[in-house]
């Protein structure tokens, strides 16, 4: 077992986090995981889901799981928000930045007061957008705050290029720079 003692507070348990859940637990990101969302339920089912893993996972797994509340971000290494309203069909992701700064002021009101100290990794959509609303609401030190940018973009391109040039997706370099959004281009 990878026994690094971190722990990782996941904020939003929707399509992304719980992706997100899987790859960590499967990668030995940390040791204790704690679930965060609006819908208390959304929390405690996938918390209960992701538990039975550990009997599968053996010993090298992680050694606890719950859903919780802000005051488990106090001694989290790590904290993931992937919080946010869906996306409307045909809606840019910049049109859901009102809702969502909401949302993300919220959530960032409520880790400051917690007193966590540790990395801030956000996904939650229009992201370039509401990482800098975090960073500014929590005034952590922007070093510690990570948007995910154009990481899915890029992604995205090389595999498009993959499959023109008939390569794998891992022999192609190519970033997509600027906003993660309608706005960003190839480099
Ligand atoms: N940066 C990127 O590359 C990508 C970003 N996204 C964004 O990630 C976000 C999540 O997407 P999905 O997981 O597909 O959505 P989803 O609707 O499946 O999950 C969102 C979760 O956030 C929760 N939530 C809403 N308000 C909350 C609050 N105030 N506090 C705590 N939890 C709250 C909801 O209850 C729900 O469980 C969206 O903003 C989406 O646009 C999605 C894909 C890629
Ligand atoms: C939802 C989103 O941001 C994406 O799939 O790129």
């Amino acid at each position: 077992m990878k026994n690094n003692g971190r722990k990782v507070v996941l904020v939003g348990c929707g399509a992304v986090g719980t992706s997100f859940l899987y790859s960590a637990i499967n990668q030995q990101l940390a040791q204790h995981y704690v679930l965060i969302d609006v819908f208390k339920n959304a929390a405690e089912g996938n918390t209960i889901d992701l538990a039975d893993t550990m009997a599968v996972l053996g010993d090298n797994s992680f050694t606890s799981i719950k859903a919780g509340d802000y005051s488990d971000c106090k001694d989290a290494d790590v904290v993931v928000i992937t919080a946010g309203r869906p996306q409307k069909e045909g809606e840019t992701r910049l049109a859901m930045v009102a809702d969502n700064a909401k949302i993300m002021k919220d959530i960032a009101e409520q880790i400051k007061k917690s007193g966590f100290k540790g990395v801030t990794i956000i996904a939650s959509n229009p992201v370039d957008v509401l990482t800098a609303v975090y960073q500014e609401v929590t005034g952590f030190d922007a070093h510690s705050v990570v948007g995910s940018g154009t990481t899915l973009d890029s992604a995205r391109l090389r595999r498009l290029v993959a499959e023109k040039l008939n390569v794998a997706p891992q022999a192609v370099n190519a970033f997509l720079v600027g906003e993660h959004g309608d706005s960003s281009v190839a480099a």
